[in-house]
């Protein structure tokens, strides 16, 4: 592939030359020495020869093939995956767009509900099915989104996408609804001292409030998605036990969510600590019902977004640009950027109806009405080049 504006994908795997191959020896292989040995370690040199680099147990398969193109050295062709990383990734991912509300919510100045529209639009033009709009919640705890029912009415006639809205209680619901919305989001958390400064109730009381949001909602034929905050950690308590978010997952999930997602609302997780989080929700929750949400504090987003495609996850919340933050969880920094998941998966050869290049214009959009560069390392390095 001869640009960088499409994501290098696994048909790019380097041609490697005998010289380089020789290069990997049993002391720069991560796995232990016996993975290495002779045995397992396989070169054959020569014609149609399948060179198989196979180690025991826990390490990597990789099949190539090798032509014999020159006669300084052997360019080896390798045109099979490894397996191990990619196995089992699913074909498709859908992508739920959450900047203009976990984005805009967390801005200084409130950005007007002309531009929220327009950024919307935009966004639903670079082909995004779902995008999270806005929240009715108080506007005394968020006057970012005080514009609610504004932004629904400027895109009410918009066919064919979703876009959830987050509601704390009954009165957000009525208000939702009252105001076109077809689909709401509840939103508990698996942290006591969070649930308390996020939405001013404890995670049992949160749970009573949701169970009549969903009733409500089922009367009406709406779609409900419900979200889990500090699935991995709490800005006041630390670490969270894998099973208090299981728990809290099965109880949205029960009621009657459709869908739950699984917010590391302070970004801290790394594949490891999302892994366990994964496998304790999954044993109560189909793992087609969920979602992920990364913010990004500690660069770890991607990672732990590729660790939950491999544990069967096929939903990934991300935010345009990067946006966001939780005006309740200090320090936090916005979501994963869009752009850059979309980068990611389409170089995994992962569908996901997004025209990476008008993703990037509605980046490019909302990051000049805010004054600052886009928060996307993608936008970031293909802008660079088209200069
Ligand atoms: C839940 C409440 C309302 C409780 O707030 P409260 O103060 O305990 O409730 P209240 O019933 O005493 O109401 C206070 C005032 O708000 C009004 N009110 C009450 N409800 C509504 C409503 N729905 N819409 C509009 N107004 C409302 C109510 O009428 C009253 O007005 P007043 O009488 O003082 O004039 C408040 O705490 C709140 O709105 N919290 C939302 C905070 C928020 O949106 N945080 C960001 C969410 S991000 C998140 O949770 C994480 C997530 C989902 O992104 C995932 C991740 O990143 O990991």
């Amino acid at each position: 592939m001869s640009s960088l504006e499409e994501p290098l994908g696994l048909g790019d795997l380097p041609k490697l030359s005998i010289n380089r191959l020789e290069r990997f020896s049993p002391s720069a292989c991560r796995a232990s020495a016996d993975d290495c040995s002779s045995s397992n370690y396989k070169h054959r040199n020569g014609g149609n020869n399948q060179t198989i680099f196979h180690s025991s147990a826990h390490s990597w398969h990789m099949q190539g093939q090798y032509t014999d193109s020159s006669r300084n050295g052997v360019d080896m062709e390798f045109r099979a995956l490894p397996r191990k990383v990619i196995w089992d990734l699913p074909r498709f991912v859908k992508i739920v767009e959450v900047g203009p509300r976990d984005g805009l919510q967390n801005e200084k100045s409130t950005v007007p509900a002309s531009v929220k529209i327009e950024l919307i639009h935009k966004l639903v033009a670079s082909g995004l099915s779902v995008v999270e709009a806005t929240s009715f919640v108080s506007p005394k705890w968020v006057p970012q989104l005080a514009d609610a029912k504004d932004v629904l009415e400027g895109i009410r006639h918009v066919p064919d996408v979703r876009f959830p809205v987050l509601t704390p209680n009954l009165r957000g619901f009525e208000a939702a609804v009252a105001a076109g919305a077809k689909e709401v989001a509840v939103f508990a958390s698996a942290s006591e001292s969070f649930s308390k400064s996020n939405i001013n109730c404890t995670i049992k009381e949160s749970l009573v409030r949701y169970r009549d949001v969903v009733s409500c909602a089922k009367k009406h034929g709406i779609r409900i998605r419900g979200y889990v905050s500090c699935v991995i950690s709490c800005p006041v308590e630390g670490a969270i036990d894998p099973s208090k978010v299981a728990y809290v997952a099965k109880e949205l999930y029960d009621m009657g969510s459709s869908e739950i997602s699984l917010g590391d609302t302070i970004g801290v997780g790394t594949p490891g600590s999302v892994a366990a989080m994964l496998e304790a929700v999954m044993s109560f929750v189909p793992v087609d019902k969920l979602a992920v949400h990364f913010h990004d504090t500690y660069g770890q987003a991607l990672a732990n977004i590729l660790v939950s495609l491999q544990m069967g996850i096929n939903i990934v919340d991300s935010s345009v640009s990067g946006l966001g933050g939780c005006p309740y969880a200090k320090g936090a920094t916005g979501n994963v950027a869009t752009e850059d998941v979309v980068y990611m998966l389409h170089g995994l050869g992962i569908e996901t109806n997004v025209d990476l290049n008008k993703l990037m214009d509605a980046g490019d959009y909302i990051s000049k009405h805010l004054g600052r560069q886009s928060g996307s390392k993608t936008t970031t390095a293909l802008r660079k080049l088209a200069n």
